[in-house]
């Protein structure tokens, strides 16, 4: 079960931002979209969540097309954006009782979903904690445990470790490729070339447009990844 996008284009007003886009994003894989400022990684979560459409183009997820079948195709799908949405009000456990009742789950189905997603992201014991009172990195490792309750098969973040500390953005980034390694279809995306591991699927996004495709290590070939993605990056797509 996966994520495909085949030639997906989209602009603001004249302005191009997406021109042909296509990958996929397989199960048990880390794909890592990885473009610098600008590159279309927004606008292109903007189209897989729904908030934005486009006519050009196919998003198929876990064989939903996006365009036919929008509910089926974000039932699968677990999304955590750039910008926390959680209330800081509210303890972690709370957070996740109302983002699963949201989802149509009951409270006795949502309470061992809850458990478990906790469990999965090393946060069960902070469960009763407000979430004003977590650090940023417990604050994101929530975010995720709540993108896991419904049980999606694709899961897509975009930046998810926007200011966090070094130490915060690894223990993240680990936990998301033991999800990836669990069987999950994970698409991260990022600026960061430290965030990427040599075994991830690497898609290079520049001026809107995917410019390597394949196995981390075949794209940088010897070379270290930041030098690589610069050299992709500097020069007009
Ligand atoms: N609402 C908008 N109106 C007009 N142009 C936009 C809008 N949102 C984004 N753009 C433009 O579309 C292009 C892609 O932007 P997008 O935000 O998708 O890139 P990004 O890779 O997510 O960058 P960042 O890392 O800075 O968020 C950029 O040229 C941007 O200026």
């Amino acid at each position: 079960m996966t994520l495909h996008v085949d030639g997906v284009s989209y602009a603001y007003g004249a302005k191009p931002a997406l021109d042909g886009v296509g990958f996929r994003a397989e199960r048990g894989r880390f794909t890592a979209l990885l473009g610098p400022n600008g590159a279309g990684k927004s606008t292109l979560f903007g189209l897989l969540s729904g908030l934005l459409t486009t006519r050009s183009g196919r998003i198929e997820v876990a064989g939903h097309d996006m365009a036919r079948a929008p509910r089926a195709a974000l039932a699968a799908m677990g999304i955590v954006f750039q910008q926390t949405t959680l209330d800081l009000d509210l303890t972690v456990r709370q957070n996740l009782r109302y983002f699963a009742a949201l989802r149509g789950l009951s409270g006795r189905a949502a309470g061992p979903r809850i458990d478990a997603a906790l469990e999965r992201l090393n946060m069960a014991e902070r469960a009763g904690e407000k979430v004003r009172a977590l650090n940023g990195g417990h604050r994101r490792r929530t975010e995720i445990a709540r993108a896991l309750l419904h049980n999606p098969q694709v899961l897509l973040l975009d930046e998810p470790t926007v200011g966090l500390d070094a130490a915060a953005r690894r223990g993240i980034t680990d936990h998301v490729h033991d999800l990836a390694r669990d069987g999950m279809a994970v698409l991260w995306a990022t600026h960061l070339t430290d965030e990427v591991a040599a075994d991830d699927h690497l898609l290079v996004l520049h001026r809107g447009r995917v410019l390597a495709d394949g196995p981390a290590t075949d794209v940088t070939g010897n070379r270290p990844l930041a030098e690589t993605f610069l050299t992709m990056t500097s020069t007009p797509a």
